[in-house]
């Protein structure tokens, strides 16, 4: 079975009550792929997640832009996967470079967390990615290698894993990688599971490209073989979050 393409859109910590509510009638009235050809996943912050819910298309899902690392507890200002899944939110990212930068989410702590969500049977969007200065001393799949290897220590089933590469570099800077920079590093990451996962899973997860993705750039990226996707984030606020979704045809020509 091929990779059926998968658009996420990363709301990331904006919005009002007023300006999601707009945001999804724009969507739920935006006319995409059926889903047999794409899987759509929007990402609202925590405190919207049960109103767009309740508000959203049924062919989309909703997911939450992070977990905790266990049950939940004495952790002030956290957020279980029990509670995701007592909400019936479907999926959550994990291990966003925001995350990885600004809060210290180390590789180690992203990989359990990755785990925890699975075994708690949500589907999870894991992100990795390198910066600038990563990438231009060559080391880019070194890094990209590290963050991968904590997951997959911990990870035994990839079928609800859909894994984002989101150089940091492109993110939010208007600055998107070329298609063939977007496809060389998910060839790469696609080896790499073939030889330290299976061969079986790296034919089989869908590997999605994040950071300045729009209207406009979407589907000479959707072209290349390897790239299953977007995780979006500015555009996913904008009515051209549809056009991005569109490119999920580009597969089927
Ligand atoms: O971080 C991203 C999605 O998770 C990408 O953000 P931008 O699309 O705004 O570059």
């Amino acid at each position: 079975m091929g990779r059926k393409f998968f658009v996420g859109g990363n709301w990331k910590c904006n919005g009002t009550t007023e300006s999601v509510k707009k945001l999804v009638e724009v969507l739920n009235q935006g006319e995409v792929p059926s889903e047999d050809i794409v899987e759509v996943v929007v990402a609202p912050p925590f405190v919207f997640l049960p109103l767009i819910k309740s508000l959203l298309r049924s062919d989309f899902a909703v997911a939450a832009q992070n977990a905790w690392v266990k049950k939940g507890g004495a952790f002030t200002g956290e957020i279980s996967a029990e509670q995701l899944v007592n909400l019936g939110i479907p999926w959550v990212i994990l291990g966003h470079s925001e995350r990885r930068a600004l809060l210290n989410e180390s590789n180690e702590f992203v990989g359990a967390k990755v785990a925890y969500a699975l075994e708690q049977g949500l589907k999870v969007i894991p992100c990795v990615g390198e910066t600038l200065e990563q990438r231009e001393a060559g080391k880019t799949m070194d890094v990209i290698t590290d963050q991968l290897k904590a997951i997959a220590d911990k990870v035994e089933h990839w079928e609800n894993v859909v894994l984002a590469y989101e150089p940091v570099w492109a993110i939010g800077t208007g600055k998107v990688a070329t298609p063939d920079q977007a496809q060389e590093v998910h060839v790469d990451i696609r080896k790499w599971i073939a030889a330290n996962v299976s061969e079986d899973v790296a034919s089989q997860v869908r590997i999605i490209y994040g950071g300045s993705v729009n209207g406009g750039n979407a589907n000479e990226l959707a072209h290349q073989p390897d790239v299953d996707g977007f995780l979006v984030g500015g555009a996913s606020l904008k009515p051209e979050f549809i056009d991005i979704i569109k490119a999920a045809e580009v597969k089927t020509k």
